[in-house]
């Protein structure tokens, strides 16, 4: 099957056709990485595209470059309305449920999501809403990619998963957040009680460790400062800026993508008994929402980011998702309050 796709990051701007193919699930991370490179000598430009879904035992999506990008409608020509969201009650409840759960168990952070749906008044054009993300999210990592039945997962993601050239690796998890403010003296305090907020360093170390502990048996040199600050258009994040120079080359980033997702910034931690929380606490499937999209030349080396401040848009109908860690002090409102912040990103591309 043939559609269009497009990714624009800092260091690659493609708008293309392309043929979608089913990959294997990201379990299996040595053969995901090996479809991809293969993939990657046939693909327009010298890349391939593919997007893992939060599942880790769901098939993955591979996507590949054939042509020019298709001809497409100006998003000016469309008009979107609300058409429900889920239950934010139901979300303060899951909240609740997930801080039972940590005093009784052994899970420590658990991501809670929800989703805001709006149709169209004509089919809806994925790349179009791709363009205006990338307007408004200059630092972003912007992808439409093409998944199944015929849905784009389309968004504008802050967190950078993986990206690798020869043998150094960058990886940027975001975790610990604060909405931001019009005005400039709030936005300053909300900044700077994020960076001082115990509960936040605290929800943030987990992702950090968690990957630092995935990179370390293959990493000659692996480096993570001190957490500083990440600004998107709607929210403050802690960020971490890890570096590292892996011992063999020719470990491609697919297999580090696989072997990295999902981290505790979209999941939880220990990650098995978060996935099991996450199934009781939310009533939807989150499909590639919360998973990572990225790309791989026939080298091996790409970027990766994690498949966040997106939603699938299909037909005449989208579904934006947010989620937001949760964790020993998290409290229902705030959680929810957050959760609208980081839709609020997507949503702003599709307000007329
Ligand atoms: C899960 C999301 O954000 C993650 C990334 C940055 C900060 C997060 C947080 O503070 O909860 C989340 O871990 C989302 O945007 O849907």
């Amino acid at each position: 099957m043939t559609a269009a796709m497009r990714w624009r990051s800092a260091s690659v701007d493609l708008s293309a056709s392309a043929l979608l193919s089913e990959g294997p699930a990201a379990l299996d991370h040595t053969r995901f990485a090996q479809s991809m490179q293969a993939a990657a000598a046939d693909a327009h430009r010298g890349r391939v595209f593919a997007a893992l879904p939060f599942r880790r035992d769901q098939a993955s999506t591979i996507v590949l470059p054939i042509g020019p990008e298709p001809e497409r409608r100006a998003i000016e020509e469309s008009e979107f309305r609300d058409g429900g969201q889920s239950s934010p009650d139901d979300y303060r409840d899951g909240v609740r449920l997930l801080l039972e759960a940590f005093a009784d168990g052994d899970v420590e952070k658990a991501v809670l999501a929800r989703y805001r749906d709006l149709s169209c008044t004509e089919p809806c054009d994925p790349l179009a809403i791709a363009g205006r993300l990338a307007a408004d999210n200059p630092a972003a990592y912007v992808f439409a990619l093409p998944v199944a039945d015929g849905r784009h997962l389309v968004g504008a993601s802050p967190e950078l998963l993986i990206a690798k050239s020869g043998t150094s690796v960058r990886s940027h998890p975001l975790a610990g957040s604060a909405r931001r403010s019009p005005d400039s003296a709030t936005d300053r305090a909300r900044a700077d009680a994020l960076t001082a907020s115990e509960k936040d360093r605290r929800e943030h170390a987990y992702v950090v460790d968690a990957i630092c502990d995935v990179l370390a048996p293959y990493c000659a040199r692996l480096s993570a400062p001190e957490p500083g600050l990440l600004g998107t258009d709607s929210m403050w994040h802690l960020g971490t800026e890890i570096t590292a120079e892996l011992r063999d080359p020719e470990l491609p980033v697919g297999e580090l993508a696989a072997l990295l997702h999902p981290t505790p910034a979209v999941c939880g931690t220990p990650r098995m008994a978060a996935y099991d929380l996450i199934s009781e606490a939310e009533s939807f499937d989150r499909g590639f929402f919360a998973g990572a999209v990225g790309w791989s030349d026939a080298h091996g080396d790409g970027e990766w980011a994690v498949s966040i401040r997106c939603g699938d848009v299909w037909s005449d109908r989208i579904r934006a998702y947010a989620g937001a860690g949760i964790v020993v002090g998290s409290e229902p409102d705030a959680e929810l309050a957050e959760t609208s912040g980081k839709l609020s990103t997507f949503l702003a591309a599709v307000s007329t």
